[in-house]
């Protein structure tokens, strides 16, 4: 509203400039067109500059909402959904496209409504002035406005294309900052850098044309105004000379051509941009169409009050549990888990063994409700849980996971981070049980001192423990440690251990293990091989009764002096050694001896 008084205010300047000429000529008194000149040039600057503040705060606040939605949206992400899509893509549709879509939504809509008007209001009243000298001005201006109107097309594609150069430009970025040190180790950097640098040359190649067009789109409007502008002096002159046309119907005329320009410019400009933040709207908008975790009616109720499960009913129970993960855009099924069952006690330490690949860590995301089960039925405390609200399974179940997430942040940011509200004893308590105490102690500044991205700045170990307190604040009804212990030193790992039997009186722990030590203590083992159970029981049943537990206790298990003797007599452990040679040329292995340990040159037969 406030631009189309603004436009009215402009469209009635050649008309207030008309009177005064008018004034002029008959030697009237030009005091009132004066002030109706200088009202009408006051007026407009108000209206245009309240509308271009109202339209910013506007984007600004279309902005917000829809980055708050966004980001609502993304977090509640199925991850099924979530992992196809590359981070560095969606971290460009979430910053980058969504100021795109401020500028579509509010500047370039607006200067739209308000160039638009502008024009149509010349336009009609220079017919209202001269018919004829208006067929002469739409005529070069309609050329004008169809070039115009096919370069716009033309616009939005390159910059649709720009935008997904864009995305897979910062996508690979990403990829490589986030595996830096392995890019460094493997020597990589020319090599990803010529890659990125072919990416960010996609994206410059785009966006020179995106420019291009952008270029185009100004010029072919102008020259359509400036040449209606030649016509119509040239003919409007010709009549006043013959005296059909007074000189201040003319300069009226050529004033309102003069006004039509810029907004003509500014239309079509408009137009651009809007064709480019629709593209980008349209990118956001595919990003918000994620699938979305969770099952409505069951969320929809809210979360249902937390505490301890009943100890005489099992915690976990798996009833013959089916789950593929889908890769790629074709949802191509790999299946993992053939129909697993077994129960976990409310009360106690269950221990998940069994070969790499064979689907603990699987079987743990399904108690997270990370992943839906395709068939079967995975119960918590006795009930569905995909009947469950998600922030009460969640809110139940406390998950250390194998590459143990730390955030950057304060330490006690990443203590506190799923139960904010812990009192300084909890987490002292959590701290000490996690075998933390020291380690803060050391630190600089504390629990508060800033932690890295992932964590940088402990070492992986003492990253595990600050996860295990963690999850140990949240006092969670069920534990599940995903190799949680596989950092810790021995003298580490024993204190853990007595923490796990603490712990596992108050609620139930499942721990996938590779130490023996956790296992040999569990009340309960289940043996998973291939997506199946294959076994369940105690140490000493399971090492009478099954081979490939009698075989992982022996090899993949960290064997250590002293504890699988007491139960079962000595396993004999294999001392390690590669196959004689690699199909790809690794040199035979030979042993370390001390001969082989002497440096000496490689000779060129033995370079591989
Ligand atoms: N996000 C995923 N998408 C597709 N397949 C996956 C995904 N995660 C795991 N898999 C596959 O599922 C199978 C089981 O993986 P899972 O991580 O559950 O095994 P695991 O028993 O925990 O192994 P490990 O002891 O090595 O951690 C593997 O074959 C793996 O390739």
């Amino acid at each position: 509203m406030l631009g189309l008084l603004g436009v009215g205010a402009s469209l009635a300047q050649p008309w207030a400039i008309g009177k005064l000429i008018e004034a002029a000529g008959g030697g009237a008194s030009m005091i009132r067109p004066i002030a109706q000149l200088v009202g009408l040039f006051c007026a407009g600057a108000l209206f245009s500059s309240l509308q271009a503040y109202v339209i910013g705060r506007a984007g600004e606040n279309i902005v917000y909402d829809v980055r708050h939605i966004l980001t609502g949206r993304l977090l509640r992400a199925d991850l099924t959904a979530f992992g196809k899509r590359p981070q560095g893509d969606i971290f460009t549709r979430t910053v980058t496209d969504t100021a795109l879509v401020k500028i579509a939504l509010s500047q370039s809509l607006a200067q739209l409504i308000i160039s638009g008007a502008t024009v149509i209001g010349g336009v009609v009243l220079m017919f209202i002035l001269d018919l004829w000298l208006m067929v002469i001005t739409i005529s070069c201006l309609g050329v004008a406005s169809i070039t115009s109107i096919a370069l716009a097309r033309k616009l939005r594609k390159v910059a649709l294309e720009n935008q997904d150069d864009t995305g897979e430009f910062a996508s690979d970025v990403q990829r490589v900052l986030s595996a830096l040190p392995t890019v460094k180790a493997s020597r990589a950097e020319p090599r990803e850098a010529a890659r990125i640098g072919k990416l960010a040359d996609k994206a410059r190649r785009s966006g020179i044309r995106v420019n291009a067009y952008n270029a185009l789109l100004m010029p072919s409007m102008n020259v359509g105004t400036q040449g209606a502008l030649a016509v119509v002096v040239g003919v409007g002159m010709s009549w006043v000379a013959r005296g059909e046309m007074d000189m201040a119907s003319l300069t009226t005329f050529i004033m309102y051509l003069f006004q039509l320009v810029s907004p003509l410019v500014m239309f079509f400009m408009g137009v651009g941009q809007f064709v480019q933040g629709r593209a980008a709207v349209q990118r956001v908008d595919e990003l918000a169409r994620l699938p979305q975790e969770g099952n409505e009616s069951a969320d929809a109720a809210g979360p249902v009050p937390l505490g301890p499960l009943a100890p005489h009913r099992p915690a976990v129970e798996f009833h013959d549990v089916r789950f593929a993960y889908r890769r790629g855009k074709q949802e191509e099924k790999s299946q993992v888990l053939h129909g697993v069952s077994f129960s976990v006690p409310a009360r106690g330490l269950t221990a998940v063994v069994g070969p790499s690949g064979a689907g603990k860590t699987t079987m743990f995301q399904l108690i997270e409700r990370f992943y839906a089960a395709d068939g079967g039925r995975v119960q918590l405390g006795g009930q569905n849980i995909e009947a469950l609200p998600l922030d009460t399974v969640r809110g139940l179940v406390g998950y250390v996971q194998q590459d143990s997430a730390a955030m950057r942040g304060t330490v006690r940011e990443n203590l506190t981070y799923a139960n904010p509200h812990a009192g300084e004893d909890a987490i002292q308590e959590a701290v000490e049980m996690a075998g933390l105490t020291s380690v803060i102690a050391n630190l600089p500044q504390g629990l508060d001192t800033e932690l890295g991205d992932q964590g940088s700045g402990l070492s992986g170990g003492q990253r595990q423990r600050l996860c295990i307190a963690r999850t140990l604040l949240q006092k969670p009804a069920v534990m599940l440690l995903d190799e949680a212990t596989s950092n810790l030193d021995s003298d580490s790992e024993r204190d853990f251990r007595d923490v796990l039997r603490r712990v596992s009186r108050q609620c139930a722990v499942i721990a996938i293990a590779h130490r023996i030590s956790t296992v040999i203590d569990a009340d309960k083992i289940v043996v998973m091989e291939g997506g199946r159970v294959r076994a369940t029981g105690v140490h000493r049943d399971l090492m009478e009764h099954d081979e490939l537990y009698r075989r992982l206790a022996g090899s993949q298990l960290h064997a250590e002096p002293g504890v699988i003797a007491p139960a079962t007599g000595p396993v004999r452990v294999e001392p390690w050694a590669p196959p004689p040679s690699f199909a790809f040329g690794w040199p035979p292995y030979v042993g370390l001896t001390e001969q082989t340990l002497q440096l000496r040159p490689i000779r060129s037969e033995e370079r591989w």
